[in-house]
């Protein structure tokens, strides 16, 4: 295989089974209603908990919203097995006008985290912040509670390329933020660059990143692969391959500035294969199977532990899941589509194989 195909995945460690503490997601998109019933089991059954993105249509602004969201994510989960114990971990959408009372509402109400979509940067955020500026008196309140903000770390500014939005947003927005805000503890969710790895890795322990799977297995070839491939295409799109080799390297690392955060974003199949795709990977389904993968690729499953059940409750001040999970090297078959309301959800990796399974 050429340095440009993805995924190598060149190195195979002789290990047949991986059994970690119970690892949850630091980041993920459950959306509601029909597709809300669809998705959640395929968490639950992998994750003890994760960090529900407040990017609905309205945004989930208030905590009373939140409240009710997580109502309704309860009311969704399956009745028994694992993932009967699944616990969502509700987060507000930040927006020019978020006042700091309602930061106090959101962390008396549960609320773990505050999320900073810039404005019409990813899909469903046109509610967010036209100016970081605006949120002044709600990022204070946060430093104050200890409330993590969560960033989509792009800049929207269409004279900037796409594919340099990231490093870009580094200079403009996570620097400044940092020198002002120096106690506020900030997620730099789903880093697709290198410059983001190594701004992290520097940034300090207030500082971390979550990874997708996506990113750790593909680089940008995966869009255009024989034709345009719309279930590749998200945001922050992927980058080139030595970006890629880059976050591997990170979480190989061992670094606890990293850990794991799927990013898994429904969209329905129809949307997704369209004249104007949706931006999002539905990883879901089967992200520990899709990590493991990534980490085998380069050696290193003794560090998968640790990315997906330590750090990120190390990081958020929660404590650790005490069950646990095992992986299996056993080769399955990914679906070619899933049920979703009268329509289909296509997985990532339809109709391919993976590697790894999780163990009955
Ligand atoms: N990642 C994506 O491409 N899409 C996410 C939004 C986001 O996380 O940026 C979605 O909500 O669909
Ligand atoms: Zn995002
Ligand atoms: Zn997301």
């Amino acid at each position: 295989m050429t340095a440009e195909k993805s995924p190598p995945n060149a190195i195979q460690s002789p290990i047949q089974s991986i059994t970690l503490t119970r690892p949850d997601d630091w980041h993920l998109h459950l959306r509601d209603g029909d597709t809300l019933a669809a998705v959640l089991p395929h968490t639950a059954r992998q994750f003890a908990r994760a960090i529900v993105m407040p990017n609905l249509r309205p945004p989930v602004t208030t905590a009373a919203q939140a409240l009710a969201y997580r109502e309704r994510i309860l009311a969704a989960r399956p009745t028994s097995g694992p993932g009967a114990g699944f616990q969502p971990l509700m987060t507000l959408y930040l927006t020019d006008n978020t006042p700091a009372d309602e930061i106090v509402r959101g962390r008396d109400a549960g609320v773990v985290a505050l999320k900073l979509y810039p404005a019409g940067a990813t899909t469903n955020s046109d509610a967010g912040v036209t100016d970081i500026r605006h949120t002044r008196a709600a990022l204070e309140a946060m430093q104050r509670h200890g409330l993590p903000l969560l960033v989509h770390g792009e800049v929207t500014d269409s004279e900037i390329d796409l594919f340099d939005r990231e490093a870009v947003f580094i200079d403009r927005v996570m620097v400044p933020l940092r020198r002002d805000f120096p106690e506020l503890k900030v997620v730099f969710e789903h880093i697709t660059t290198r410059d983001a790895a190594q701004y992290v890795a520097q940034a300090g322990p207030h500082t971390a990143a979550t990874i997708t799977a996506h990113h750790l297995l593909y680089n940008r070839n995966a869009l255009f692969q024989g034709g345009v491939r719309p279930h590749y295409y998200c945001l922050p799109v992927l980058k080139r391959e030595t970006h890629r080799q880059a976050l591997l390297a990170a979480v190989a690392s061992g670094s606890d500035r990293f850990f794991l955060g799927t990013d898994s974003a429904p969209h329905p199949t129809h949307l997704k294969e369209h004249a104007c795709g949706c931006a999002g990977c539905y990883t879901a389904l089967n992200a520990l199977e899709l990590y493991a993968e990534a980490f085998d690729s380069v050696g290193a499953l003794d560090r998968l532990e640790a990315f997906a059940s330590h750090h990120g409750p190390d990081f958020y001040g929660l404590p650790r899941n005490s069950g646990q999970i095992t992986l299996v090297r056993q080769v399955q078959n990914v679906p070619d589509a899933l049920a979703l309301g009268q329509g289909k959800l296509t997985p990532l990796r339809a109709g391919e194989q993976l590697a790894w399974s999780l163990a009955a």
